[in-house]
Order: C-alpha cells, then sequence, then structure tokens
C-alpha cells in the first residue's frame, strides 16, 4: 500500500510525503530534480530520479514498491514560461501526465489523485468561484492542466480507474515544524518574494496593477496554507481507498486578500519596512480568484488547522531564515 508521490522533491510535493509519513504511510518519491531538491525528501523515504513519463521506469516502481495509489505533482507551473513555451508546457504537464496515467493503469495502479490549479478558471465572472463555473483558461499553463482534468475523466469511464482533482488556489507557507517550505529557484510567488525582500535576499518587490475594480485597486488572491492542502491529499486518498466517486474540488479558504494586505502583513511579521514600488499589471493576472470553499469540508470532512494569513506568512518567514 504505498503511495507514488511524482514530484515529492518540490514545494508541495515534499509537504505531501511529510503528511503522508506523519501518518504511518509508506511512500516512494519519483522526480528529476529540476525544480525540486534531493535534501527535500526526508531520510528513509526512496526517491527515484527520473522522468515520470519514463514508463519503463513507472512500471518498475509500482511493482518493486507495491504502489497502489499515484499523487501527481510533478509539473512545470510558471504562468509567464508557459506563455513563452506553450508547446514545452503541453509536453510537461499534459502529454507526461499522459505516459504517467497509461503506465500506472498497465502496472494496476487504478487511484490517482490530481494537482490541478485555480488558473483553469481564467478570469472567472463569478467570485468565490465554485468547481461548477465552467472552466475557461487563459494561459498555456491552465489549458494544460484543465486537459489533464479531461483526460483522467474520459478515462476513468473506460478503465478501472477513479480519481479526486483537486484545484489549489494560491499555495503559501511552509511546514509548521519547519522541516520544508519553498526553495523554488527564481520563485515569482508574492509571499515568498515578499519573505525574500523582508531578509533581504532582494531589494524590494513590485505590486503588479494598482488600478483593478477591487477595493484597494490590487488583485485578491485566496492563500491556502501548503499543511492544510497536504491534509486534503489524504483525504482524497482515504476517500479512493474507501471505493468514494471520482471528484473534482477546489482547494482555498473561501476569502482574498489583496496584494497590499499580503504586503502589510510580511512587514508586520518580520519588522522590515522593505521598498515597495507599484508597476503596471502582469499579463493574464485575473481581478479576484477566490474559492467556494464548501465542497471539500462537506465531502471530505476536511478542516484548516492554518486559515489564518499571519499564521501562513510566519511559517514562509521561519522557513525563509532557515535558509538563509
Ligand atoms: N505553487 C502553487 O501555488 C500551485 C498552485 C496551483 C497548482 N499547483 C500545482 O502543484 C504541483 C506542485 O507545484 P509546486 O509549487 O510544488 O512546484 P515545484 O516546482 O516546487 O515542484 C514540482 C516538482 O516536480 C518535479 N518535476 C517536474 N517535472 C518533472 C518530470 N517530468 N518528471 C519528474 N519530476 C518532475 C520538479 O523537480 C519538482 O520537484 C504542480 O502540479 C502545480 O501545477 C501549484
Ligand atoms: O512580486 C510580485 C508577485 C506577485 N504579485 C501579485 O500577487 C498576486 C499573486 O501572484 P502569485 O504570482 O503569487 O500567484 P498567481 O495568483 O499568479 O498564481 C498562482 O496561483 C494560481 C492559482 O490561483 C496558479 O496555480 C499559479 O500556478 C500560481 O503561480 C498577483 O496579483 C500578482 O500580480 C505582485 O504584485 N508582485
Amino acid at each position: 500500500m504505498t503511495v507514488l508521490v511524482t514530484g515529492g522533491a518540490g514545494y508541495i510535493g515534499s509537504h505531501m510525503v511529510l503528511a503522508l509519513r506523519d501518518s504511518g504511510e509508506r511512500v516512494v518519491v519519483l522526480d528529476d530534480l529540476s525544480t525540486g531538491h534531493r535534501d527535500a525528501v526526508p531520510e528513509g523515504v526512496p526517491l527515484i530520479i527520473g522522468d515520470v513519463s519514463d514508463q519503463a521506469l513507472v512500471r518498475d516502481i509500482v511493482a518493486q514498491h507495491g504502489v497502489s495509489a499515484l499523487a501527481h505533482f510533478a509539473a512545470r507551473i510558471v504562468v509567464p514560461d508557459s506563455v513563452a513555451d506553450p508547446l514545452g508546457y503541453y509536453e510537461a504537464n499534459t502529454v507526461k501526465t499522459r505516459a504517467l496515467i497509461a503506465a500506472v493503469q498497465d502496472a494496476g495502479v487504478g487511484q490517482v489523485i490530481f494537482s490541478s490549479t485555480a488558473a483553469i478558471y481564467g478570469e472567472p465572472e463569478e467570485s468565490p468561484v465554485s468547481e461548477e463555473v465552467p472552466p475557461a483558461p487563459i494561459n498555456p499553463y491552465g489549458r494544460s492542466k484543465l486537459m489533464s482534468e479531461w483526460m483522467l475523466a474520459d478515462a476513468a469511464h473506460v478503465l478501472p480507474l477513479r480519481y479526486v482533482v483537486l484545484r489549489y488556489f494560491n499555495v503559501a507557507g511552509a511546514d509548521p515544524q519547519g522541516r520544508s517550505g519553498q526553495s523554488t529557484p527564481n520563485a515569482t510567488h508574492l509571499i515568498k518574494v515578499a519573505c525574500e525582500a523582508a531578509l533581504g535576499k532582494r531589494p524590494g518587490l513590485s505590486i503588479f496593477g494598482t488600478d483593478y475594480p477591487t477595493p484597494d485597486g490590487t488583485c485578491l488572491r485566496d492563500y491556502i496554507h501548503v499543511t492544510d492542502l497536504a491534509d486534503a491529499h489524504l483525504r482524497a486518498l482515504a476517500h479512493l481507498r474507501g471505493g468514494g466517486d471520482n471528484l473534482v474540488l477546489n482547494c482555498g479558504y473561501g476569502h482574498g486578500f489583496s496584494v497590499r494586505e499580503v504586503i502589510a502583513m510580511v512587514k508586520r511579521v518580520s519588522g522590515s519596512d522593505f521598498p515597495v514600488t507599484e508597476a503596471p499589471r502582469r499579463a493574464g493576472d485575473p481581478a479576484a480568484l477566490v474559492s467556494r470553499a464548501d465542497k471539500l469540508p462537506g465531502l471530505l470532512g476536511w478542516k484548516p488547522r492554518h486559515d489564518d494569513l499571519e499564521t501562513i506568512v510566519r511559517h514562509a518567514l521561519e522557513w525563509e531564515r532557515r535558509r538563509a
């Protein structure tokens, strides 16, 4: 009953590995270390360095480790990169996911948890956005993930395959015990960038757009603590093991914070008044992306423990200090 975690050396995958270990599960990680780090995988957890589309390797891992479920995190994740290199993103996120699903199916694995994204909603007209809103991604990253959702749904009609698709909103924070955090090179995520600025690792930061139709003119996002997100995956796993139906679920808390509010919180928690400049809008940013968040707690009994921006920022800063 081992869980295969692809991308387990990355930011979110490494927190999933910790959550699985903490609950006594057996885990094996497959990661090509393109953005992940060997030392993000805890001692004692097998790390296979390779590509998720290497079907012979995947079949070997399933056989050797007795894999019964797949949690598929490995992907390329930077929206502007996907605009610059669309074919690369469809290859990495869609074509390779197809190969991986086919390989685990061949090897007899029928339970899949897939990392999707709020980017599949594009610029939704309603906020908070529910799972029933028709997807309308506005960039290759979002489309590459939506195609994977569709592949899973179509395949599950005819194959012995059940899945939970989790659509993450803005993931942030770090393991409260300090065992993992975000180490992504050249990170672009707001909380990560602001923490780096607070610790003097970068000179400051820019606010991308101050003329949005929001209360303070800056974008609203729903920030979810990475440890709560990992817990949602554990519940998804229990659901699949219990014979539960296929699900597509938003992962967010259901309330948004503006860019200015996030920066103010990082300044307050860190005690650092780092320089902030106002810049034009960044291409492809929707004004507000906030989750309608009742389905995940309702269907899987998920109870977030860190639904508090101050806690998220404090944990992110603690990790950033440790990396100094
Ligand atoms: N970070 C967010 O805010 C966010 C939001 C929504 C969805 N997601 C999704 O969550 C997942 C994890 O994202 P993350 O933030 O941890 O990113 P990350 O870059 O830290 O982790 C991705 C991991 O996958 C590995 N990888 C990439 N391509 C691979 C391949 N072909 N074969 C094997 N390993 C490969 C990388 O080395 C890395 O360890 C992704 O699927 C992403 O789309 C992230
Ligand atoms: O230096 C910065 C960085 C970000 N922002 C702003 O902060 C907000 C959040 O930006 P992030 O880059 O942190 O996150 P995104 O909302 O763009 O996207 C993230 O969450 C999405 C889901 O909501 C997708 O999954 C995507 O992959 C992931 O990067 C945006 O308005 C952005 O313009 C700034 O003003 N300055």
